[in-house]
């Protein structure tokens, strides 16, 4: 199973490696900006979730806020380390 760590370093490599068709890389190219937006659609998915919906289809919408967020970490240049310091 995937773990944080894990789908870091996958995008990490993307953001380098640049393959075609990754949906990370078009959100890379997409901005800061564009990413933000996702992360607030994705929280709003969350909530809405987590209040009407499984608690698997929460999970699910947990992974993609964390997917998310983790792009706009690739993006910033920011590494697990500079997160978790704070936690
Ligand atoms: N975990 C994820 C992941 N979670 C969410 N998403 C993206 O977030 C979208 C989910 O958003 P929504 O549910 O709102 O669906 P949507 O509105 O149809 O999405 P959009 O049209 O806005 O893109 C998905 O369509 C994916 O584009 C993810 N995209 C990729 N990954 C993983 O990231 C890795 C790299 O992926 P690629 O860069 O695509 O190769 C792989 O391991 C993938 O499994």
């Amino acid at each position: 199973m995937k773990t944080f760590e894990d789908l870091f370093a996958e995008l990490t490599a993307k953001s380098v490696e640049r393959p075609a068709g990754s949906g990370t890389v078009a959100q890379l190219d997409a901005g800061v900006h564009a990413i933000g937006k996702k992360i607030v659609e994705e929280a709003a998915e969350v909530w809405m979730a987590a209040e009407y919906q499984s608690d698997a289809e929460t999970a699910e919408e947990i992974s993609q806020l964390v997917y998310h967020l983790q792009v706009l970490m690739v993006a910033k240049g920011l590494t697990l380390e500079d997160v978790y310091r704070y936690l």
